[in-house]
């Protein structure tokens, strides 16, 4: 008999026919108020649970009680609650380096809009308010040559400064709780301690998973490290940042700008003090959202699926507990 399957998001036909060729699949383009009570219903008899964003806890693993592989299709896994999953005999698995490429072009694009202020003087054409030459009240700032602080060195930190270094000259400073003397090779980057990194980077770039070491790693007392002229890019999580802090901030020109894909809450609130800033750039969690990579992601989640459900160890296994 062929395991029973949810996949709770939207993917490409293809992974879709190799999911059937080893699995009896229900499959929902999307949770919502609607499709969630049939989902929980159906939770009771699955095997395996694929998609990303919802949150597997406890309460939800109640409903579950036959799950023997939770396969996320994004790198990041804050979403599980890792032990509850282990301690249940349940594997969890991720998709990581598929999309670092795609997500680092993201964020030299949200770089540069937020630099060149790309966003906003497109706002500014588009409203019919460039009438004359434009001067300095125009201007934006240097990204080329300037000092790119990473923290959050990994797969993705790496393809950032893969980029900044080659291709913009850029100087990478990065702090993460080890060295990657690797990254320090390829692209010149220097290990510096997190406040060192705050005090000299011309843009300081979030990367880090959410655990409950990152939460609210950048606040008032780091954002005021940071140069006036710093421009404040995160591309974790919103929860690795005190968001009202991070207003006060941009609003007391404590700091000169920030890129933003992601929010404490999303979809962001329309009346988010966030949204009214100009010197916000704000793009809606669009790191790795390219057809290629979102099908490369939803390819990789369905093998490591298909591995776990056959009782082997699926290639992105995040419970340590099983590789031993
Ligand atoms: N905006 C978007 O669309 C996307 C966002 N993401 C986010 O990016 C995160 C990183 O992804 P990825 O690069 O693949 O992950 P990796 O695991 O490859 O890299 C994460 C890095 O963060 C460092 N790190 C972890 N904890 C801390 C800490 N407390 N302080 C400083 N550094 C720390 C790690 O180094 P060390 O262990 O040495 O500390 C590691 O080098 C994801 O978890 C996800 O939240 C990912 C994809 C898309
Ligand atoms: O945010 C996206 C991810 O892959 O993590």
């Amino acid at each position: 008999m062929k395991p029973k399957v949810i996949v709770y998001k939207k993917v490409d036909l293809s992974v879709l026919h190799l999911l059937r060729e080893h699995c009896e699949l229900t499959y929902y383009e999307k949770l919502d108020a609607e499709t969630y009570p049939t989902f929980v219903k159906q939770l009771h008899h699955a095997h395996g649970l694929m998609g990303s964003g919802l949150k597997v806890d406890k309460a939800l693993l109640e409903q579950a009680p036959h799950l023997k592989v939770v396969s996320n299709i994004s790198v990041g896994y804050d979403n599980l609650d890792l032990p509850e999953l282990s301690a249940r005999g349940i594997m969890a698995t991720n998709t990581p380096n598929v999309l670092n490429d795609t997500v680092a072009d993201t964020i030299m694009g949200i770089m540069l809009a937020a630099a060149r202020r790309i966003t906003e003087l497109d706002r500014y054409v588009k409203d019919g308010k460039w009438k004359s030459q434009i001067g300095e009240k125009e201007f934006g700032v240097d990204v080329h040559h300037k000092t790119l602080g990473i923290i959050g060195m990994g797969g993705i930190g790496a393809s950032i400064a893969q980029r900044a270094y080659f291709g913009f000259g850029m100087n990478i400073l990065y702090h993460n709780r080890s060295r990657k003397p690797e990254y320090e090779q390829k692209y010149s980057a220097r290990y510096c301690s997190m406040d060192e990194l705050l005090q000299q980077s011309d843009f300081v770039c979030l990367m880090t998973p959410l655990t409950p070491e990152t939460v609210k790693l950048i606040g008032e007392r780091e954002f005021k490290l940071m140069k006036k002229s710093a421009i404040f890019i995160n591309g974790s999580r919103g929860a690795t940042v005190d968001e009202d802090a991070l207003v006060h901030a941009l609003k007391n020109k404590e700091i000169l700008a920030a890129g933003l894909d992601v929010y404490l809450q999303e979809p962001v609130p329309e009346d988010h003090p966030l949204l009214s800033l100009e010197n916000a750039v704000t793009v809606p969690h669009i790191g790795s959202a390219t057809y290629e990579t979102r099908m490369g992601m939803a390819m990789l989640a369905a093998e490591n699926l298909i591995s776990g459900l056959r009782g082997e160890l699926p290639p992105n296994l995040l419970n340590k507990e099983f590789s031993k």
